[in-house]
C-alpha cells in the first residue's frame, strides 16, 4: 500500500503541515494531535464524547482523551505505527464535524 490515506504509517511533515491547515483547533503537542473542546455543560461534553466513541469503535482507532466538567482534551496518535498517521487525522476530523 503505498497511499498515505489508506496505509498505516506515520505521516510525512509535509503531509502534518497540510492536514493541520484543515483542522481547526487542533495541534501537535508531545508528538500527537491535540485539541481541547469546551462545551456549555457536562451533558454536552458526556454527549459529544459518546457519539465519537461510537466513531472510534467503527474506526478501531481510539483516543487517549480526559474529560473534565464541560472540557474534552483529546491526543490522537497511532500506537502500532509509532507516531501520527491518517487515521489520526481522520478521527480528529470526525471530532470536529460532532463538536459542532
Ligand atoms: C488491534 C487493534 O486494531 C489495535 O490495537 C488498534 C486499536 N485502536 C487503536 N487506536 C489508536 N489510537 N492507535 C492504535 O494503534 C490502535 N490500534
Amino acid at each position: 500500500m503505498s497511499n498515505s490515506q489508506t496505509s498505516n504509517s506515520q505521516l510525512s511533515e509535509a503531509e502534518l503541515k497540510k492536514a493541520l491547515g484543515e483542522l481547526s483547533g487542533w495541534s501537535i503537542e508531545a508528538g500527537k494531535l491535540h485539541r481541547q473542546y469546551q462545551f456549555k455543560s457536562f451533558v454536552e461534553a458526556f454527549g459529544f464524547m459518546s457519539s465519537l466513541a461510537l466513531v472510534a469503535e467503527s474506526m478501531g482507532h481510539h483516543p487517549e482523551w480526559f474529560n473534565v466538567y464541560n472540557r474534552v482534551t483529546i491526543d490522537l496518535t497511532t500506537h502500532d505505527a509509532g507516531g501520527i498517521t491518517a487515521k489520526d487525522v481522520e478521527l480528529a476530523r470526525k471530532a470536529n464535524q460532532l463538536a459542532k
